[in-house]
């Protein structure tokens, strides 16, 4: 089932074509990694997707065209690229905050809601913190928490942008492996990755994009190339097929044109 299509999106900013005809289409089960370089249009894909900026071609969240901001926030969850924490709220609030789409106006959390909470504060790892409030709470934990509150939405799609930026490398891999099982229950999940290693061996599927447009989209193994990571991100890189799957370390800038 098809969980997000997007066809022919054109996106301007200003005077300037951010988006020049973008189409994608994320199934359920899948872990899409959207990667690319700084300015390709990541963000203003997912900010379009989700009607926070003009756009102009389809979108369709699980199969639906012009939802509501309530309906669509059953259907797709976002984690933005800015994470600072600026309300003097507790962990437990803000991951319920999650929960808003699902509740009745005027109707207080029920059950399945506090279990949605705590099974997303354990997922990220912010359970322990529950009582605390968010801006006490350090850069990386506070990204936590918003992610945990993504979670508690339990919307089939979730967009994430940059959700690994600021997390250690436990807690990289945690979400990485989070965001794998929603795959496997039959969700889907959209990130934009810049850490091109995480993004090769965790995700099923990348989408490169490039100047507003996707270069390449296809396994892990197909879109980084050699050749791509020297064209696309003007690096070189060792690639290579490990047991826990494709290995991808940028090691230095390609060698000027002489
Ligand atoms: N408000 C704006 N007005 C004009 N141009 C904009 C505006 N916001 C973003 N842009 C431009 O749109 C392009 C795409 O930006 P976007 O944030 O989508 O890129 P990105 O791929 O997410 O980049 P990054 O990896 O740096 O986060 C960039 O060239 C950016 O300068």
């Amino acid at each position: 089932m098809s969980l997000l299509d997007v066809r022919d999106l054109h996106v301007r900013l200003g005077a300037r074509p951010v988006l020049r005809g973008i189409s994608l289409n994320v199934d359920a089960g899948e872990f899409v990694g959207l990667i690319g370089p700084n300015g390709a249009g990541k963000t203003t894909l997912m900010r379009a997707t989700l009607g926070l900026v003009p756009s102009r071609g389809i979108v369709a969240l699980a199969g639906n065209t012009g939802l509501s901001a309530r309906e669509r926030a059953k259907v797709v969850a976002y984690v933005p690229q800015a994470r600072e924490v600026n309300w003097p709220l507790t962990v437990e609030r803000v991951v319920s905050l999650g929960r808003m789409p699902h509740l009745p106006a005027f109707s207080s959390p029920g059950a399945q809601d506090r279990d949605a909470v705590a099974r997303a504060m354990r997922r990220m790892g912010v359970a322990a913190f529950a009582g605390r409030a968010v801006t006490e709470l350090s850069g990386g934990e506070q990204a936590r928490v918003l992610i945990a509150r993504a979670l508690a939405q339990d919307a089939p799609l979730l967009l994430a942008d940059e959700p690994t930026a600021g997390l250690d490398p436990e807690h990289q891999i945690t979400l990485m492996r989070t965001f794998a099982g929603i795959a496997r229950e039959g969700g889907s999940v959209v990130a934009c990755l810049h850490d091109l290693g995480l993004a090769a061996s965790w995700c099923t599927r990348l989408v490169l994009m490039e100047a507003g447009a996707v270069v390449a989209d296809g396994p892990p193994r197909d879109v980084l190339t050699l050749d791509r990571l020297r064209s696309v991100y003007h690096v070189e890189a060792y690639v290579r097929e490990h047991d826990h799957g494709l290995v991808v370390q940028p090691l230095d800038l390609i060698a000027p044109r002489q």
